[in-house]
């Protein structure tokens, strides 16, 4: 069943028009050299940026008129994390669940830690330590950050996860649990710098020059496609 559909959808300068449909379920990897069009397709796919042609469809309307409620169902892992620096690395991870939950949650959040034992059933699940839980956010790592950003996301509970180049921060173990917990959540569309990961997916998307040039299985991608797709011009 298809949840995200792009139809001719474009952007002026940064991506060429075109069309993709995301089923539940399915997990795809984005390639392409730095530059191609991965962030600014992901931000169509997330309503974050609003296509200058075509339209984008969530579950069949319009993304850009869905109800914040529906658009949380698509959640992302930001290339630059969005943390909320000032707040504790708990309000952070709460903050994934404020759509679920009144302003007044929302702002009591603010105040106190709010539920820490979910907060540290998902820290876990992330591989961070619960002492961490009530440290500011701005003191930690970058691969701290980034499972934060992470367990931020888990807490969201979103049907399709866009994560954009999730890995660049963290040492090969941590690489590939936090790739495990991607491939874990019901439908997932992952940018990444690593080609050699794309067996880990059903699907690959490859971006060149701002124009979709690759939509295959693993198994039917080889060298000289890759070659190609990562080449100058
Ligand atoms: N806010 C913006 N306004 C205009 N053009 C932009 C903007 N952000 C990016 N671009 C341009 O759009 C093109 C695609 O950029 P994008 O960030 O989507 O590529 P990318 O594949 O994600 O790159 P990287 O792997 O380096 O993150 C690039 O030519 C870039 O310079």
């Amino acid at each position: 069943m298809a949840v995200l559909e792009l139809r001719r959808a474009g952007l002026t300068g940064r991506l060429q028009p075109l069309d993709l449909t995301i089923d539940h379920g399915e997990r795809t990897v984005l390639l392409g050299r730095s530059g191609a069009g991965k962030s600014s397709l992901i931000g169509l796919c997330n309503g974050s940026l609003s296509p200058d042609q075509g339209r984008v469809l969530w579950r069949g309307h319009d993304l850009q008129r869905c109800r914040p409620a529906q658009r949380r169902q698509i959640g992302t892992l930001w290339q630059d994390l969005r943390l909320v620096e000032e707040l504790t690395v708990l309000q952070n991870i709460n903050t994934g669940a404020l759509g679920r939950h009144s302003l007044l949650w929302g702002l009591r959040n603010l105040l106190q830690p709010l539920e820490p034992e979910l907060g540290d059933a998902i820290l876990r699940q992330v591989g961070l330590s619960n002492t961490l839980r009530n440290h500011r956010v701005a003191g930690l790592s970058g691969g701290e950050r980034q499972r934060v950003a992470l367990a931020r996301l888990l807490r969201q509970q979103p049907t399709l996860v866009l994560a954009d180049e999730p890995l660049s921060a963290l040492d090969p173990r941590l690489a590939n649990d936090v790739l495990n917990l991607l491939l874990e959540q019901p439908s997932c569309m992952v940018s990444l710098h690593r080609p050699d990961l794309m067996q880990r997916f059903e699907r690959v998307l490859g971006l060149r020059q701002g124009e979709l040039v690759l939509d295959a299985s693993p198994s039917a991608i080889t060298e000289a496609t890759l070659a190609w797709l990562y080449s100058e011009d």
